[in-house]
């Protein structure tokens, strides 16, 4: 039998040259693949090392010794800090320790892009006067979605507006509209600490946790008002309900974490920023923004009863920025006000509000348990201020009046040296150059970030002698320039903090009613630990005791 073979060949010849073919289109598949990779990977050290390096060395060569350059891939000065955070128990150590003369700013980079950080005050001004000339940089979606309208991230012409309206009732004056409510929130705290210690001689307390209660439910309040007198709540996955400040707080950390656990959510913020949500959402992104749709639905709910509510009878209207903002949009349609504009307003006040004047009265109630002599001076000035009064309980904490807490000026400077030893706010938020513009004598580009870091200021010793004691007499003599012009804590200029006095009636407020019934006791086994998160704070808190303080009467004496 013949066997015809010429098919089989030609099938083999076929087989062996689709592998040859295709081995080959494998081969260049490959190297088009490596060169990608490799084209990325250069572009990646160019922009994350050869381009900082670069910038860096021109930096140092024009300016000297006027600049300190820190760098280090990606995360630049921040892993500085959480290197002193391990190291010294202090993210901020190595900043205590740097301070000389000729010193004009840090270089630092972050991500893609190099900066500048100003420390000298004049730098600092200018850049305050110039903050138009520079854009905020985009945070996580909760961030863009949470705080968008509001007054901390509109555009200049917006933003404007916005803070023309939001000054009136941050006026100093208003405030004064606010004191039941503050007062009403300190004296729940303290009733709630004096339950406790029904019990116990004495008890331990976290500083900156029972401060950030109060000033919590402040912002809250100040806020809400009566429109819902209880907090709005939303309902969690698991049935439980929490109040919407809380998930405020929440929804931003775990929109932070989602971008280090999530890798396609990482890479898409990289390359899209506030719209990679639009593109290919992962699960957690479409986890978070459901989250959000919740938690803006339950304000929209109450902000729209409200309105409907002063639209029939104006005249219901209270003094709660709920109230002002829709009695101006009923009165001018053309206000330019909007429900987003209201929530999201309501965000920002409550997160710019609370953690940061928490702190602020944690590190005072912190300093006050170690030096028991200007805790004692502390109370001796709010008994002295209650004792002029004409009513027979004339040392009680519901006696003050908006009056006695501008004479509480022992107080003031007490609140001032805590936020300067260890303010919330280290540096004003970094922003980033729409153009080429020159600070003095530095030159910015278009893209480049900019700061100004109040710390290292507050931290001079040319300016504060021995900056690492807590001294609240230095604030006594308020004709001390240098002092003043070195003290940023709520920044400067047309952004500084809209909400400054308020923090400091708070602060003052929330350290008289605890001075009037509890001696503050620190807490010598539990270690220090000052960390850099959101704010600059305490690693654990529970760093003092409190004891109730049982004569008012005998404390007077004792302390007058
Ligand atoms: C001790 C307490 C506080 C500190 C240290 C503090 C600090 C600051 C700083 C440094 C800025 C400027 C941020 C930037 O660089 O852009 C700022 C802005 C702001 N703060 Fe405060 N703050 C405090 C309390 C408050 C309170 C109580 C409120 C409101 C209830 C508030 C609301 C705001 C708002 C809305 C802005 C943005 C202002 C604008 O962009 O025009 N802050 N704060």
């Amino acid at each position: 039998m013949l066997i015809n073979f010429k098919p089989i060949l030609i099938i083999i010849q076929i087989l062996i040259k689709f592998i040859i073919y295709h081995k080959i289109l494998m081969i260049i598949l490959f190297y088009i693949i490596l060169g990608i990779i490799a084209t990325i990977l250069a572009i990646g050290v160019y922009i994350l090392v050869i381009y900082p390096i670069i910038r860096f060395s021109e930096m140092r060569r024009k300016y000297g010794d006027k600049i300190k350059v820190y760098f280090s891939i990606g995360k630049g000065i921040f892993n500085f800090y959480q290197q002193d955070l391990i190291k010294k128990n202090d993210s901020l150590a190595f900043i205590r320790s740097m301070h000389h003369e000729n010193l004009k700013a840090f270089a630092f980079n972050y991500g893609t892009k190099v900066g500048l950080s100003f420390v000298e005050p004049e730098h600092q001004r200018q850049l305050f006067q110039n903050i138009h000339s520079f854009s905020k940089a985009d945070g996580p979606i909760a961030i863009t979605f949470l705080f968008g309208h509001s007054i901390a991230f509109a555009p200049e012409k917006e933003w404007r507006r916005q803070r023309q309206f939001l000054s009136k009732s941050f006026h100093f004056e208003e405030i004064k509209n606010y004191l039941p409510l503050i007062k009403q929130s300190c004296e729940k705290i303290v009733k709630k600490l004096d339950t406790k210690l029904l019990q116990n001689d004495q008890i331990e307390v976290k500083v900156v946790g029972i401060s950030q209660e109060v000033t919590s439910e402040i912002s809250y309040k100040i806020f809400f008002g009566s429109a819902s007198e209880n907090q709005m709540k939303i309902t969690k996955k698991d049935g439980t309900q929490i109040p919407i400040s809380e998930e405020i707080v929440q929804i931003i950390i775990d929109s932070f974490t989602l971008l280090k656990t999530d890798k396609l959510a990482l890479i898409k913020w990289i390359l899209l920023k506030r719209n990679s949500v639009n593109y290919f959402p992962t699960k957690g992104e479409k986890e978070i923004l459901i989250r959000l749709q919740a938690l803006k639905q339950v304000q929209i709910d109450v902000v729209t009863k409200r309105n409907e509510e002063l639209i029939k009878d104006p005249s219901q209207a209270k003094k709660n920025f709920l109230d002002q903002y829709l009695i101006e949009m009923i009165q001018d349609k053309n206000s330019g006000i909007t429900y987003d504009e209201i929530i999201s307003n309501f965000a920002a006040i409550y997160f710019a509000g609370t953690d940061t004047s928490g702190n602020m009265v944690g590190v005072a109630l912190y300093y006050l348990s170690r030096f028991p002599e200007i805790q004692q001076q502390a109370r001796a000035e709010i008994i002295k201020v209650l004792s002029s009064k004409k009513e027979i309980m004339k040392t009680e904490f519901s006696q003050l009046e908006f009056e006695d807490i501008q004479n509480l000026n022992f107080i003031h400077c007490i609140l001032k040296e805590s936020l300067r030893i260890m303010g919330p706010s280290i540096s004003s938020q970094i922003k980033q150059a729409d153009h080429n513009i020159k600070i003095g004598e530095f030159d910015i580009k278009k893209g480049d970030l900019v700061t100004a870091h109040y710390f290292y200021n507050h931290t001079n010793p040319s300016v504060f002698e021995n900056p690492d004691d807590f001294k609240p007499e230095r604030w006594l003599d308020s004709n001390n320039l240098k002092q003043q012009s070195n003290f940023s804590p709520f920044s400067q200029g047309p952004r500084s903090c809209i909400g400054q006095h308020l923090a400091i009636i708070e602060g003052k407020c929330l350290l008289a009613s605890i001075l009037l019934q509890f001696e503050i006791i620190p807490n010598t086994s539990q270690q220090v630990i000052r960390e850099l998160k959101s704010i600059y704070t305490f690693q654990n808190d529970n760093l003092v005791f409190f004891k109730k303080i049982k004569q008012i009467n005998q404390k007077t004496e004792m302390m007058i």
